[in-house]
């Protein structure tokens, strides 16, 4: 846990970058700080690792003040990745993951060992170790960065716009490989971004900075988005925070509604029944192994139950998102999606009531 207590500060020239804060950042989750330029983010991130000192207030790490110990000692705990990587360029790739545990004093066979697994961890491959900076691209500099930083497996990594530097598609695919790392390791992360969307992607938990160093508001993505505090966090979280939440909400999230189910050869009388319990005029038809096979209206069914039945693609997995329930609901020539599990069986029904039930 690492925490601000009434934590000011105030810089020679009299700017005060952070003004009074208070925050709580949990251990083993992904704390975002999110704000327009100059907001004191990247300081309130330096101030952990004492690259800034505080002028007032304590920060502590698991209930200790961060002055109680030397610097070193601190920082060894920490990991940092930079903007713009902050790779040293005259030191192969593989020297540059190796900083920290050469520090340390590990012996060469376990440097090379750690090297050699963390450049894996990162997507790249192994014989990159022997190239220079600037022989890769922003989004292997970028994940270089990460490496360096896990290099000794600190508890605690402090990221400042990690991934503000490459193009928006090498981005989205460093967040996602990212996401899933952390999934696996389980770091106390704070990260600082000016990008609310990279915000509500990667945060557990986001504090959005205002003018002056001031926190405006600490909550999680879905919290946020749904109770915004101050016209500055509305302004701040910009367009469609409903779709936003819906992005950020598992199918599973909704609930199903009434599925007029048939079986293949069902007969009119079965169809009819299945369509007026669910209060429908069609019936989707599923195979044994519960398959959607598509749908018929019941008054065509009911004139020829040997007719073939018209496709059903509005379709979602388990797994996706409500916005991509949405995305198949507004193509939907019945306004209904079908849920399906990883081997397509059927999983229930969602309609536009359900995702506006998920989001309220
Ligand atoms: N060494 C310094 N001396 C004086 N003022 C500083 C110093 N470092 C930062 N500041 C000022 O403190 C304020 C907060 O800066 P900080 O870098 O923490 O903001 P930020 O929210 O991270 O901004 P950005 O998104 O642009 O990086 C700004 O007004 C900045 O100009």
């Amino acid at each position: 846990m690492i925490e601000f207590s009434s934590v000011t500060k105030r810089f020679p020239d009299g700017t005060v970058a952070v003004d009074a804060l208070d925050l709580t950042l949990a251990t083993g989750e992904l704390t975002v700080l999110v704000g327009p330029s100059g907001c004191g983010k990247t300081t309130s991130l330096r101030m952990i690792n004492r690259l800034d000192e505080a002028s007032a207030g304590t920060i502590a790490i698991d209930g200790v003040d961060i002055r109680q110990h030397p610097v070193t000692e601190l920082r060894r705990g920490i990991g940092y990745v930079m903007q713009h990587s902050g790779l040293f360029p005259h030191r192969t790739i593989g020297d540059n993951i190796a900083t920290v545990p050469r520090l340390l004093g590990w012996d060469k066979k376990r440097v090379a060992a750690r090297v050699d697994e963390l450049i894996e961890t990162v997507g790249l491959e192994r014989d990159m170790a022997k190239r220079y900076p600037h022989q890769l691209s922003g989004g292997q500099q970028q994940r270089v960065g990460v490496a360096r930083a896990l290099a000794a497996d600190p508890p605690i990594m402090l990221m400042d716009e990690p991934f503000a530097a490459v193009d928006p598609i090498v981005r989205k695919r460093l967040q996602d490989e990212f996401l899933a790392l952390q999934a696996r390791l389980g770091k106390t992360i704070v990260f600082v971004t000016h990008d609310i969307d990279e915000a509500i992607r990667l945060g557990d938990r986001i504090a959005v900075f205002g003018e002056g160093g001031r926190l405006a508001q600490f909550a999680t993505p879905n919290e946020l988005l749904a109770a915004p505090k101050s016209d500055f966090v509305v302004d701040f979280l910009g367009a469609e925070p409903q779709l936003k939440r819906l992005s950020l909400l598992p199918v599973s999230a909704a609930a199903t509604i009434e599925a007029p189910l048939i079986a293949t050869g069902a007969t009119a009388a079965e169809a009819t029944s299945a369509a007026d319990t669910a209060a429908t005029d069609w019936v989707l038809v599923v195979d044994g192994e519960r398959r959607i096979l598509g749908w018929h209206r019941v008054a065509d069914y009911a004139a020829d139950t040997a007719r073939a039945p018209e496709s059903f693609d509005a379709v979602v997995g388990a797994g996706d998102t409500l916005r991509a329930a949405l995305g198949a609901l507004v193509i939907s020539p019945l306004g209904v999606v079908a849920r399906v599990d990883a081997d397509g069986r059927f999983g229930g029904l969602l309609a536009q009531s359900s995702l506006h039930r998920a989001l309220s």
